[in-house]
């Protein structure tokens, strides 16, 4: 014997349900709803989108018949017949019948994949897809944000577990060229954000649900408002984001708008016209420097010396080293020894210099002779592929940015590139 779900599941796929009194209320509701949402502008273009479970509370809320508003059409125009009937699972039962030119052939809502994952994973009961332009530009106030946060608001009460002093957050996910390829990003937010009722989608516009139509229609006439307060708070430069609603963080704004993608907090206020870049962080890793190049330079500067002792560069590192150690010698710097003259032959020199960068290397001496030989070992180095640089994989595409902005980069301490 059949049980009482599966009676009732049974019974909500016949012919007589599809056109009892429930169902007939749901699709007219979709289609008073389209309408309504028209004059606000979150179904304009044909954009937007709208579903519902049908009302019949003998039927568990998991096992009731979906309505969506179809795709692609006029929507202050559709009438309970437009709509198209699905049921639980997502099988289509029900389609409009289609219309003369230049009405499309009919085609359910491009948001019904988007509108079953709320379903499914939420219990929801209805589920509004709006373009509400608030919804668009809130999106897009801090390009790399993945939620938009907002507190000490009254309209904060209308959201669903949440009070005047709660932190709503919603979670952004990217848009994609169409709509069902938000499938997964739409069910990962859904997924990592439990409390939330919402999911914006950036340069496009939010879903909203709840478990009933009306719950949905109340949050989402919440969210148009508070997003809207953000845009008109963020133009005041007032933060909407703690409980004071201060000023708002110079720095905050900037980097939304003017330097999207520049990562920490070097933003100016004014558009970008320089980036002062180190090796450390752009080509290497800060350690790089200190557990790689410095015993490089440190095990080779004999190598070096033996190796290029007669070139001019070299000869031109000697001669600066010798006048700092000289100075060393003369003010008792402990590790100085004296360099005997060329004449002594370039093995006695090597040796005496070696002992000295070592020492200065040891006490990490700053000066301009050690560096410069430093700098020569290094090239030799990377020259001989002996040493590697790493080019982190935001460094390219931020040099590409900045190239295509014309901001010109420059090495700390060295010539503009
Ligand atoms: C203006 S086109 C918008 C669509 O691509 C979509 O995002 C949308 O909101 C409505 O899809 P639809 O298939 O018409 O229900
Ligand atoms: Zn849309």
């Amino acid at each position: 014997m059949a049980s009482c779900c599966e009676t009732e599941a049974a019974a909500v796929t016949t012919e007589a349900y599809l056109a009892g009194a429930a169902v007939r209320e749901a699709r007219e509701l979709v289609a008073e709803l389209c309408r309504h949402f028209y004059a606000p502008g979150w179904v304009t273009g044909t954009g937007g989108s709208i579903t519902v479970k049908v009302n019949d509370p003998a039927v568990p809320l998991a096992d009731r018949l979906i309505v969506m508003s179809p795709s692609g059409v006029q929507k202050e125009r559709m009438v309970a017949a437009d709509m198209y009937v699905f049921s639980a699972d997502g099988k289509v039962l029900s389609e409009p019948a289609a219309k003369p030119w230049p009405n499309k052939p009919p085609k359910c809502t491009d948001c019904a994949p988007l509108f079953m994952k709320a379903y499914q994973m939420r219990g929801a009961g209805a589920v509004i897809h709006s373009h509400g332009i608030e919804t668009c530009i809130a999106s897009m106030l801090d390009p790399g944000a993945k939620e938009f946060r907002m507190t000490h608001m009254e309209m904060l009460k209308a959201i669903k577990g949440h009070g005047y002093r709660d932190e709503l957050v919603i979670p952004i996910i990217e848009n994609t060229p169409y709509e069902y390829e938000l499938t997964d990003s739409l069910s990962e937010a859904i997924a990592a954000y439990p409390k939330a009722t919402a999911v914006l989608v950036r340069n496009h516009g939010i879903f909203v649900w709840g478990d009933s139509w009306i719950s949905a229609k109340t949050q989402a006439e919440s969210y148009h408002y508070l997003l809207d307060a953000a845009i008109k708070l963020y133009q005041l430069g007032i933060d909407w984001t703690t409980p004071e609603h201060g000023p708002v963080n110079r720095a905050k704004r900037s980097r939304s708008i003017l330097n999207p993608g520049i990562p920490n907090e070097c933003h100016a206020a004014e558009p970008l016209k320089c980036v002062v870049l180190d090796i450390e962080g752009t080509t290497t890793p800060i350690s790089f420097v200190t557990d790689v190049m410095f015993p490089y330079a440190r095990d080779n500067v004999r190598k070096h010396l033996t190796s290029t002792f007669y070139s001019e560069e070299t000869k031109e590192d000697i001669k600066l080293l010798r006048v700092q150690i000289e100075d060393d010698l003369r003010n008792g710097i402990p590790g100085a020894v004296p360099v005997p003259p060329d004449e002594a032959g370039k093995e006695e020199v090597i040796n005496s210099l070696v002992a000295n960068v070592e020492s200065m290397i040891e006490a990490d001496w700053k000066v301009t002779s050690l560096k410069q030989l430093q700098g020569h070992i290094w090239r030799t180095g990377f020259e001989r592929e002996e040493i590697h640089g790493v080019i982190f994989e935001d460094v390219p595409e931020a040099l590409k940015n900045w190239n295509s902005r014309n901001i010109k980069k420059q090495k700390r301490n060295q010539e503009l590139f």
